[in-house]
């Protein structure tokens, strides 16, 4: 029997912006494969083959423990959802189970209930993972083609599913350095992508969200990740974590547009026929579009082995404010920083 309706792809009445690519990858698939509105027909595990371990881990929407398959000795990580919005639940479930498997995604071992809460716990492979903060400071740049690839290949895969991730930082971003094994995770924010829509722009955390979140253009794609992406490379080659910190989220564009430059973010929202919200009235100032060669000259006592042409060229390519400007990920794992050898 075909589903009713759905309003997750429901267009707005004034389409003002759509993805340069993979827009109609939802649209080509049955509904099934994306309107988690209905719900998500789930084929729950045993919670008793788990055994937790430890914490090793809190977020927003979850507890994360490390754990183990009792059945098969396994390690596992065992994700506790907090109680939130059925829908949000279903949606992580949906995108979970549609993308995982595939390259660089975290893999989804199985999803099991608390018998008296009902809470659903998400079992995941574990990775061995150094803290970014350990890890990113002793990146050669041989490293940096290494794992960006890692992370370019896992964004162009769900893009190319139809599913934005949202939430790229490096928190998310887990790096085995020993088997040197990346692995995209914490879809809770992931969203699928219909051309036209509207959507909402509370997503990603601060240091990592995407002007067009700031300004509220709604009709943002899977380019919202390769800003992402674009923050923590400059973050890594300026030695600057993160690389645009905001106090607040207005102040976090304040701090993007004293980098990228005022007039620039003014053409943005005009291209887009939007306005710079009323909230910026008091904060915004005319800032000049700054050279890359400034943050080098800035970190006078470190030589910057990693700002190389090819580098600097890539990350400018990757932190425009028009959205639809930006490289994709297909486009950025074929840019020439990563066609150059370095040792
Ligand atoms: N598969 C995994 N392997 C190793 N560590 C993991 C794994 N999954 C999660 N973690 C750890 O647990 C933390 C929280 O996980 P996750 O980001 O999925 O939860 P969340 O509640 O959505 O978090 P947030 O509120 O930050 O978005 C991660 O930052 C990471 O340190």
């Amino acid at each position: 029997m075909p589903l009713p309706p759905s309003t997750l792809n429901q267009k707005s009445s004034r389409v003002y912006s759509i993805a340069r690519v993979y827009a109609d990858e939802c649209e080509k698939r049955p509904q099934e494969y994306w309107d988690y509105e209905q719900g998500v027909t789930i084929d729950w595990g045993k919670i008793t083959n788990y055994e937790i371990i430890k914490k090793i881990g809190r977020g927003k929407y979850s507890e994360v423990f490390s754990g183990i398959n009792i059945i098969n000795n396994e390690p596992c990580v065992i994700k506790v959802l907090k109680p939130v919005k059925l829908k949000k639940i279903y949606r992580e479930l949906k995108i979970l189970t549609n993308l995982t498997g595939g390259p660089n995604v975290v893999g989804l071992y199985d999803i099991v209930q608390d018998t008296q809460s009902k809470i659903p716990a998400l079992i995941f492979e574990e990775i061995k993972n150094v803290d970014f903060r350990t890890l990113y400071p002793t990146f050669k740049l041989s490293d940096i083609q290494y794992y960006f690839t890692q992370l370019l290949i896992a964004l162009d895969y769900c893009h190319s599913m139809g599913i934005m991730h949202r939430d790229v930082k490096p928190q998310n971003v887990m790096i085995d350095p020993i088997q040197k094994k990346l692995r995209l995770i914490d879809w809770g924010l992931a969203e699928f992508y219909h051309p036209g829509v509207d959507y909402n722009v509370r997503v990603a955390s601060r240091y990592h969200k995407g002007p067009e979140l700031l300004v509220n253009l709604n009709q943002y794609d899977y380019s919202l990740d390769l800003w992402s992406v674009g923050c923590m490379l400059a973050a890594i080659v300026f030695r600057k974590e993160p690389f645009f910190k905001g106090s607040t989220n207005p102040d976090q564009l304040v701090k993007i547009a004293a980098v990228l430059g005022t007039k620039e973010l003014l053409a943005y929202l005009s291209k887009y026929g939007l306005k710079l919200p009323s909230e910026y009235d008091n904060i915004m100032k005319d800032f000049n579009k700054k050279n890359w060669q400034y943050f080098i000259k800035e970190n006078d006592n470190n030589i910057i082995e990693l700002a190389v042409p090819e580098m600097i060229d890539l990350i400018d390519n990757l932190l425009r404010y028009d959205h639809q400007e930006r490289l994709t990920a297909k486009e950025a794992m074929n840019h020439k920083f990563f066609r150059q050898q370095y040792s």
